[in-house]
């Protein structure tokens, strides 16, 4: 039977005393692509947040990655970062050293020690953006959607389990979320799971797949129309 990268099983979502989301049953298995949809303020990100650590699961179950997040302990967060990519709307690069030294900024606080090893996996990750050729540029040198695709690279550095977008495409126009979305889209293909949270409807439209949707304090599967 497959073991999924993430289950919770009633479980309910607080900011600190306000309840979120209740009853909450949700299963993501090996390789889906999964969106997380809902209107502003229904709690995506606060149910992004509890799956990295960021909020306490203190009611129901949940499981990620090999994690209990019911037993999660301060000191276990950053491991379980180190097996989710998260990505993040703001791309939250460090602003003051170029697109390598963000990604070899990651390696070293991660454990990695070899050289050769580094610079072969930041190649990689850059290669898999299409950002190859752009490992000198700071931040401020990049667009919007240059950025996202770096943040993009920065996740899949320690081959996550489980990668968590919390609407990666809202500070970006159109065309570039889309741009943004086929790299998503390709990671997926080669065998990525991943999390999406996003009120962007035209890319649901475009790019259909399992959705979940939280509203009146609830999260459900919704079906998608076909036609
Ligand atoms: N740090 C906080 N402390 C207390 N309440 C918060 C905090 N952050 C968010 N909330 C509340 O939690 C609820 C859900 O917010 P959340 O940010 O999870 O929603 P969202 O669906 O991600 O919205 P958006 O699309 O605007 O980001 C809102 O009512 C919000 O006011």
């Amino acid at each position: 039977m497959s073991q999924p990268v993430l289950e919770l099983k009633n479980a309910a979502i607080y900011q600190r005393e306000s309840l979120i989301l209740s009853e909450v049953d949700v299963t993501v298995e090996k390789g889906e692509f999964v969106y997380l949809i809902g209107k502003t303020g229904t709690g995506k990100s606060s149910f992004m947040k509890t799956l990295y650590g960021d909020l306490p699961l203190t009611e129901g179950e949940g499981q990620i990655v090999d994690y209990n997040l019911r037993t999660l302990k301060e000191k276990d967060i950053p491991y379980l970062r180190r097996k989710l990519g998260v990505v993040f709307q703001d791309f939250k690069l460090l602003t003051d050293r170029n697109v390598k030294e963000n990604l070899l900024f990651v390696l070293k606080a991660t454990g990695w020690k070899d050289k050769k090893a580094i610079d072969h996996k930041i190649d990689e990750v850059l290669d898999k953006v299409g950002m190859k050729t752009k490992g000198f540029k700071f931040p401020y040198q990049l667009s919007g959607g240059e950025q996202q695709r770096v943040a993009i690279a920065r996740a899949l550095l320690n081959d996550p389990e489980l990668i968590l977008a919390d609407e990666p495409t809202g500070n970006l126009d159109p065309q570039t979320s889309v741009e943004v979305m086929e790299v998503l889209q390709e990671i997926s293909r080669n065998g990525n799971t991943i999390l999406m949270a996003t009120h962007d409807y035209a890319l649901l439209l475009k790019y259909p797949s399992k959705t979940l949707k939280c509203d009146g304090q609830r999260v459900f599967e919704v079906v998608q129309k076909t036609v």
